[in-house]
C-alpha cells in the first residue's frame, strides 16, 4: 500500500468529453446503427444531452450508445494524457471518475482498457467507474456535465470542462482547455500548491 493522500490534494477527472472524445465515437456508432440518423453538429448542440436532430429515432440512439466497442475506440483529447501524468508527477492524487453506460455490454472493460492503452497500466486502478460521483472524495472534479448530483453532498468543487454544449452554463467555474490546468486547478487545492 502506497502513501495515503489527503482529500485536499486529490484531483478527480471525468473521462468522456474530458480525456476521451465520446461524442465523436457515438456519432460513428449512430450512423452505423442507422444511416438516416440526424446527427447534430457538435458546435450546434444546445445542451449536454442534445444527441439527435429533429425526428431522431430513440431506438437508434440506444443502439448507437450500446454498440460493443464504442468506448474502446475513442480518440484522446489533446493534452489530456500529458496533464494527467504531469499532475501526478507534481504529487497530486489523480483519479479518473467515469459513469458507465449500463446497456453497453463492453463499456466497463473498454474504459479500463482505454486507460491502460492511452495513459498507462498504472492508471487502471486509478480509474473509478461509478454512477454516483458525489461519493468519491476529492478537492476538485473536472467534468463537462453542467450539474453533477448524487446521494451525497460532494466534497469536491466542480470545474466545468468547456465543450460546445455547455457554453451557456454560467454558474460553474471552468477550465477551457487542458493547458490551463495550473491556473484553474491549483487554486482549488491545498494552498501550498497554489
Ligand atoms: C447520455 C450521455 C452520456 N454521455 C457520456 C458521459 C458518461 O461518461 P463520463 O462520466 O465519463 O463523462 C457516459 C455514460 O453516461 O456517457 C455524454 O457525454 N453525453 C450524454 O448525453
Ligand atoms: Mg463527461
Amino acid at each position: 500500500m502506497g502513501a495515503q493522500h489527503a482529500r485536499d490534494t486529490t484531483v478527480l477527472v471525468d473521462m468522456d468529453e474530458v480525456i476521451a472524445y465520446y461524442l465523436e465515437g457515438l456519432d460513428r456508432a449512430l450512423v452505423a446503427a442507422d444511416p438516416d440518423y440526424p446527427l447534430v453538429p457538435h458546435e450546434e448542440r444546445t445542451g449536454y444531452a442534445h444527441l439527435g436532430g429533429p425526428g431522431f429515432n430513440p431506438e437508434s440512439l440506444a443502439a448507437g450508445m450500446n454498440t460493443p466497442g464504442l468506448f474502446r475506440n475513442l480518440r484522446p483529447v489533446e493534452g489530456a494524457v500529458e496533464v494527467l501524468r504531469e499532475m501526478a508527477g507534481e504529487g497530486l492524487n489523480v483519479l479518473v471518475v467515469t459513469t458507465p453506460t449500463y446497456g453497453n455490454p463492453t463499456c466497463v472493460q473498454d474504459k479500463y482498457e482505454w486507460m491502460d492503452r492511452h495513459v498507462g497500466p498504472e492508471w487502471v486502478n486509478r480509474t473509478i467507474i461509478a454512477y454516483d460521483k458525489t461519493v468519491v472524495s476529492g478537492a476538485v472534479l473536472i467534468d463537462d456535465k453542467p450539474s453533477i448530483t448524487g446521494s451525497m453532498e460532494p466534497s469536491w468543487k466542480h470545474l466545468l470542462f468547456t465543450r460546445p454544449y455547455n457554453r451557456y452554463v454560467e454558474s460553474v467555474p471552468r477550465i477551457e482547455k487542458w493547458e490551463d490546468w495550473k491556473q484553474t486547478v491549483l487554486p482549488l487545492i491545498e494552498p501550498s500548491y497554489a
